[in-house]
């Protein structure tokens, strides 16, 4: 006999025996995918919580070495070893070399969010060895960790050295220099000539003009000679892979000696710029620029009456003129130099910035700054020279005060952050023929692909809170120097050969060889300036 139970257990429904309940089909279903769906969505909130506290990875590089990581890889220098193995392990890689972790980035779009997102987090250095004892501890510009005295030095630089006023200001200082390497050259038509010596001394003198009003010139050019010596030392002990900043415990053994090197060296130019003050003490104020005192004067007055905001010390004032002696002198040398090598080596794109200079400035005058903004062209060719060989490949090393998370990386405190720069701006997603040298590229998009660092594809001065300091004085004297050069002489090669582009990176990437050629002069320009 059949009873109600049996009757609906037939149409769906599940009988329970101890009478006390029972459930539909569709209730069980349901139930059960209730259950699998909480079940999943637990699963999947605890994956996401493991993933959230399982820190992000270092980025990748190659296999180094224990103990010793990739110190004996890096050949035949860092800055092509780091190149081709971004090319294998991707845009942000990490070598370690000892206890140090070196992290390049060779993307537009990891550089923007370090160097704009998270600028102030990766605003320190990483002061090394070398520079330890020349900077007093890092007292300088380049290697002082970022906060209220570093921003009280770079706004110093900036408004008193590179605003308008101060850079106008020494403008006759810079006209005498252009003069003085014009008369040099004039006395040597027609025979070869060192260009790079005679480009590196004009833009050393006139940057300690624009200093201290003093140059090295006649009787004194063997002082500078031995300056431009001890500055190439100076260079390289600085770009020297040191163990004791590899390992600090071998610190106080200096094994490679460079320490104690690095000391004497910078003794050196401390003991010049010493004489310099003392000279300065003597005389009372410097030689007048205009309305304006040279820097130098600046910086002494700052030094005995300067508030608690601005004070300096003597050492703070030693420090600063190094960094930007050396900061200035081989950063724009270098790009005159390659600028002049490229041009030799393009003999179309000589002849039309020769026009526009005969057109700008004709043959009876002068090249005078207020040209410069007219010389479109000739901004073209810096700007690709600044492209395809910028003077700091991997401009300074950055080091965050944090650790922290970058594409999806994790970047350790206290690492040194390379930017590849030289690799960005040969990159062919973001330049069509990287390697041909075009500065008709530039002339549509000069405002902007200019030198503010916020186009990341194109940043040879580096972004951010630690962009050089010297951006407006070094386009005065590339632009100043180079259309002097153009103006007053035609440049023959040595057997009609064209110099060649190798590389020689020490702490800018110059060019391997001097730049050997003969001054032709052109019509009576180069008299004018005598
Ligand atoms: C073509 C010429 C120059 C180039 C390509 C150049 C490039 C650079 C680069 C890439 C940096 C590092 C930026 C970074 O760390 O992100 C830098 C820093 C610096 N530059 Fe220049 N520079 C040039 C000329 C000058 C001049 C004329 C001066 C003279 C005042 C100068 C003084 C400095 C100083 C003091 C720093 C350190 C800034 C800091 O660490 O806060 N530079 N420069």
């Amino acid at each position: 006999m059949s009873n109600f139970y049996d009757k609906v257990a037939g149409k769906g429904w599940l009988r329970r025996h101890d009478g006390l309940a029972a459930f539909t089909i569709t209730e069980v279903v349901a139930t059960l995918t209730v259950a699998t769906l909480v079940i999943i969505y637990f699963s999947r909130l605890v994956k996401k919580l493991i993933i959230k506290t399982k820190p992000s990875p270092l980025p990748p590089g190659p296999i180094g070495l224990p103990i010793l990581g990739h110190r004996l890889f890096i050949k035949p220098d860092f800055l092509q070893y780091v190149t081709e193995q971004s090319k294998i392990h991707g845009p942000i890689i990490k070598l370690q070399l000892g206890r140090k972790v070196y992290i390049i980035i060779s993307s537009p779009s990891i550089a923007k969010q370090i160097l704009k997102d998270h600028d102030a987090i990766f605003a320190n250095r990483d002061i090394p060895v070398a520079a330890i004892k020349g900077t007093f501890g890092g007292l300088d510009i380049v290697w002082r960790s970022n906060g209220p005295e570093l921003h009280k030095l770079r706004k110093l630089v900036v408004s008193e050295i590179m605003s308008n006023k101060g850079l106008n200001a020494c403008y006759e200082f810079r006209r005498r220099e252009i003069r003085h390497v014009v008369k040099n050259i004039n006395g040597k038509i027609g025979s070869l000539i060192n260009l790079s010596e005679q480009i590196f001394l004009t833009t050393f003198n006139i940057t300690v003009n624009m200093l201290w009003g003093g140059s090295l010139n006649g009787e004194e050019s063997n002082l500078l000679l031995e300056f431009k010596d001890r500055f190439e030392e100076f260079s390289r002990l600085m770009a020297e892979l040191n163990v004791s900043d590899m390992f600090p415990v071998l610190r106080p053994f200096d094994l490679q000696g460079i320490e104690s090197k690095a000391k004497k060296n910078v003794s050196w130019f401390y003991e010049f710029f010493e004489s310099v003050i003392e000279q300065r003490r003597k005389l009372g104020e410097g030689p007048k620029m205009a309305d304006s005192k040279d820097f130098l004067q600046q910086l002494l007055e700052l030094n005995q009456i300067g508030d608690v905001k601005t004070s300096i010390s003597m050492k703070e004032i030693k420090a600063i003129l190094l960094s930007i002696v050396t900061g200035a002198t081989d950063t724009t040398f270098t790009t005159i130099e390659w600028a002049m090598t490229e041009l030799l080596r393009h003999p179309d794109k000589l002849r039309r910035v020769v026009e526009e200079l005969d057109a700008i400035i004709g043959d009876q005058n002068i090249v005078e700054e207020f040209h410069l903004p007219r010389l479109l062209y000739l901004e073209a060719v810096v700007k690709e020279t600044l492209r395809i060989h910028p003077p700091a490949p991997l401009l300074m090393p950055h080091m965050p005060s944090e650790t922290i998370v970058v594409a999806g990386y994790t970047i350790p405190k206290n690492s040194n952050i390379f930017f590849n720069v030289w690799t960005i701006q040969r990159d062919t997603q973001f330049w069509e023929n990287p390697l041909q040298f075009e500065p008709e590229r530039f002339l549509n998009v000069i405002e902007k692909r200019n030198y503010k660092g916020n186009s990341f594809d194109f940043f040879p001065f580096g972004s951010g809170r630690r962009i050089c300091v010297g951006i407006s004085m070094a386009e005065k004297i590339v632009m100043l120097m180079l259309a002097t050069l153009l103006h007053c002489f035609e440049w023959e090669l040595p057997n009609g050969r064209k110099p060649d582009v190798k590389e020689k990176l020490l702490l800018v990437l110059s060019k391997a060889e001097p730049l050997i050629v003969v001054p032709v002069a052109r019509s009576s320009n180069s008299m004018q300036y005598q």
